[in-house]
């Protein structure tokens, strides 16, 4: 079983995840991580603490010389913020200040729900946590998880599809070419048109002190039929993936394949027919079932269908404002103005990193539960003899 734990709060020294059920032998560096630890910390409209750190991640446990072990792996990426924060979020007592506590909870937060069921009156006990600072631990996780998937054909993609309004098309590009072109752009999409007028949207946004939110889309290609399965809610693999994308800090909405469009069409225009060509067997493909349409986004029952995966997600416009809305002070109940001095005003580009990470996550968990494998190379056996019979099936 693949599962993993983030902790760590936002200004506090460090996030650390705990990764287990990564069988042994993964080729694995901090080098392949920081990968994406600097794509998350890119993306265009990202706000002052982006300029503060510099994510790299240590791997303290469960890879040696390179290659995991099997053993639980830990990894922990610093904050370099933290020293300015030592005696605020320290854990001793003597250190303890009221007079610094944060009343003042923020529309859009776990703020002020948090606040009142941990029963706490100063709202930084609740912020640290909820922050978004902790998805540069889970992306570390989604890198060592998109290693594992590399090494069986599995690529995951995530990029902008949508940002303040405006909509990227996609081209009819390679899978290496989409990746090139996301990687080129600021906004991590692939419509270069879309991308100046997101670039537009989001300084328009900045300057009237608003916030912007957008569309995530993940991609998964090299996918074997079989991943997931109907017989329980839980190993649905479609709820599996839409609750990983929702666990994103602002996400509000997930789509699989056609998503909310299917409600909207008939029947007719939305099932993906079945063909069926022993030649493409021949041609080196895992089956010769096939479909000219993949409105499922991969996704049938629960189980994956050998089609590539398509799932989306919807961020909503950062919280905090410049431009300040309407709230309450937790104890003096006395209204205020929410205002801030930093935040980012756009974090979809890099939200779209958090969700190739989560995907891969999900996707690696339920590959494991299929093949399982104490080493690499006893998945590798499982996978090809399974390979095998679905050419003959
Ligand atoms: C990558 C990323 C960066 C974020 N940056 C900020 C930020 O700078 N300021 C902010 O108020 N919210 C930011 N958020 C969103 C909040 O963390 C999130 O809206 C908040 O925790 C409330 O949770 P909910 O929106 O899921 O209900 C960010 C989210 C992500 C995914
Ligand atoms: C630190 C990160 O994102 C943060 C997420 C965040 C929030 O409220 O979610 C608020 C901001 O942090 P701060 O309050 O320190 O300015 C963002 O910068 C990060 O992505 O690494």
């Amino acid at each position: 079983m693949f599962r993993y734990l983030t902790a760590g709060e936002s200004h506090g020294p460090q996030l650390t995840a705990i990764v287990e059920g990564i069988p042994s032998g993964l080729k694995i560096s901090e080098a392949d991580i920081n990968v994406d630890l600097a794509r998350r910390q890119g993306g265009y409209g990202r706000g002052g603490r982006m300029k503060i750190e510099t994510d790299k991640v240590r791997i303290l446990s469960g890879v040696r010389w390179g290659e995991t072990m099997g053993s639980p792996i830990t990894l922990v990426v610093e904050n370099s913020d933290w020293v300015n924060w030592e005696e605020r979020m320290s854990p001793y007592a003597e250190h303890r200040d009221d007079s610094i506590r944060v009343t003042r909870a923020r529309p859009g937060h776990a703020d002020l729900p948090g606040a009142m069921k941990y029963c706490q009156s100063d709202v930084r006990n609740i912020l640290e946590r909820s922050s978004a600072r902790e998805t540069a631990v889970r992306v570390a996780v989604g890198a060592v998880a998109k290693a594992y998937l590399a090494r069986f054909g599995i690529a995951v993609t995530g990029c902008v599809l949508e940002l303040g309004g405006v909509k990227a098309e996609r081209p009819d590009l390679s899978v290496k070419a989409l990746q090139e072109a996301i990687a080129a752009s600021p906004v991590y999409t692939y419509d270069a048109k879309a991308e100046l007028e997101m670039i537009a949207a989001i300084d328009r946004a900045k300057d009237a002190g608003d916030t912007l939110g957008g569309v995530v889309e993940v991609r998964v290609t090299g996918v074997p039929v079989g991943l997931g399965s109907h017989v329980q809610w839980d190993r649905r693999l479609d709820a599996r993936l839409a609750a990983a994308v929702m666990s994103i800090q602002a996400f509000k909405g997930v789509e699989v394949g056609a998503g909310f469009e299917t409600a909207r069409l008939p029947g007719s225009q939305v099932h993906d027919e079945i063909f069926f060509d022993q030649q493409r067997v021949a041609r080196g493909e895992k089956t010769g079932f096939y479909r000219n349409t993949n409105r499922a986004g991969g996704l049938e029952g629960g189980i994956t269908n050998g089609e590539e995966i398509v799932i989306c997600g919807a961020m909503k416009p950062i919280p905090t404002l410049y431009r300040p809305l309407q709230s309450v002070d937790i104890l003096t109940k006395e209204p205020f103005e929410a205002t801030v001095e930093r935040s980012d005003c756009c974090a979809v580009p890099a939200a779209s990193v958090v969700a190739e990470a989560v995907v891969a996550i999900e996707i690696a968990s339920a590959f494991m539960d299929k093949f399982g494998g104490d080493s690499v190379a006893e998945t590798a056996r499982n996978y090809s003899s399974y390979i095998e019979y679905l050419r003959e099936f």
